[in-house]
């Protein structure tokens, strides 16, 4: 609830209203900003891009990154929405953050539940980088190039849903781990290929890993790839650390993501679904498109939206009342109760045991 109240704050933000922050109301910044962090190449790449922003904004401020491992991170040899879903990857730096020891945390927004823990907010979502996924492969050009047989890898069950539609003959075997891990295993010749998002490959310089971009039509994106996201948390000391983050916030992708992002919402929030949620902005329009379907693809349901991106939340309902009017609440329905399931058992397990790395 809470990071949704920020995120409508900020998608609703007209662009005057963030210039009038930027030069006016921008609070002091303290002395110190610790940035949280996962310690994959591509957080650490994402939380240092934030680094040199804020202390670009913020000469005086001394900004720092706290790298951490989470449980999402640990957890390598089952499919994430077995073993509790996307909140794996925040929930150490949000402890991090509510102990004190970190002023916000850089998230792919990709990774972030839809709903945050009370107490925390997504104060400013950065400018996107390529939204689509990539085919990567050192033997063949493109999922059309692939023989029957050959081995695919994705984690992904909106990636798999997608490409066992229109690729019955592929096999899709699991790939976990961070982006240098899978492409380990792909040289090692464990999968003839496998897709990743674009926006991580083209982050780490390595862009040219990619064979085939697929457009949006052949694999609609998941609600929020290749955006970066600022957590924060409420505070006792007074910042406005909100205002503080603010000038890096980007208006349209924020639309396009708040837009994304409550389509997955209505459909069972941070639970990993075969979901797919993207959004345009262009001179204050947008265009959603949202899709649901069955970890096999043989059932599928599609629908899109335009209209006033400022209305990016409704545009969002009525894209999910166009697919739950094709059945998406059946076609979601085992995948729901699997994630719901493992959603709880992560809970429990994380109120039981210390963080790992605490
Ligand atoms: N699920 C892991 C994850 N989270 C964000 C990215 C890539 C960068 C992004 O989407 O912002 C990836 C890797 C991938 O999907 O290939």
């Amino acid at each position: 609830m809470r990071e949704l109240t920020g995120l409508r704050r900020l998608a609703s933000a007209t662009a005057k209203e963030l210039v009038l922050k930027t030069s006016e109301l921008v609070p002091t910044p303290p002395s110190q900003l610790v940035i949280a962090s996962r310690e994959s190449r591509l957080a650490m790449w994402q939380a240092e891009h934030v680094r040199v922003r804020l202390q670009q904004l913020y000469p005086q401020c001394d900004v720092k990154i706290l790298g951490m491992t989470t449980r999402g991170d640990q957890i390598l040899d089952r499919t994430l929405s077995k073993v509790g879903g996307k909140g794996l990857f925040v929930k150490e730096l949000e402890v991090a953050m509510a102990e004190g020891r970190a002023d916000l945390a850089v998230h792919s927004l990709k990774d972030v539940p839809m709903e945050l823990p009370e107490g925390f907010a997504l104060a400013a979502v950065l400018e996107r980088e390529d939204p689509r996924d990539a085919f990567v492969s050192n033997d063949y050009d493109s999922l059309d190039a692939l023989p029957a047989g050959a081995v695919l890898g994705t984690s992904s069950l909106r990636r798999q849903a997608l490409i066992a539609a229109r690729y019955p003959h592929l096999v899709i075997k699991p790939l976990r781990g961070n982006l240098d891990t899978r492409l380990g295993k792909l040289d090692r010749g464990e999968y003839a290929a496998i897709i990743l998002a674009a926006a991580g490959l083209k982050r780490l310089g390595l862009a040219q890993r990619i064979r085939a971009v697929l457009p949006p039509e052949a694999s609609l994106p998941a609600a929020g790839q290749g955006a970066m996201a600022i957590e924060i948390a409420e505070r006792q000391d007074g910042l406005d650390l909100q205002a503080l983050l603010a000038p890096l916030n980007d208006l349209p992708t924020a639309q396009a993501v708040a837009a994304e992002r409550k389509v997955s919402k209505v459909f069972g929030g941070s639970c990993q679904v075969p979901l797919a949620a993207f959004a345009t902005v262009d001179a204050g329009q947008m265009h959603l498109r949202a899709m649901v379907a069955t970890p096999d693809g043989l059932r599928m349901a599609s629908a899109e939206v335009s209209g006033a991106a400022a209305d990016a939340e409704a545009l969002g309902l009525q894209v999910a009342e166009l697919l739950k009017a094709q059945d998406a609440v059946d076609i979601l329905s085992s995948c729901l109760s699997e994630a719901a399931q493992a959603e709880a058992d992560a809970r429990s397990a994380t109120l039981a045991a210390p963080a790992p790395d605490a």
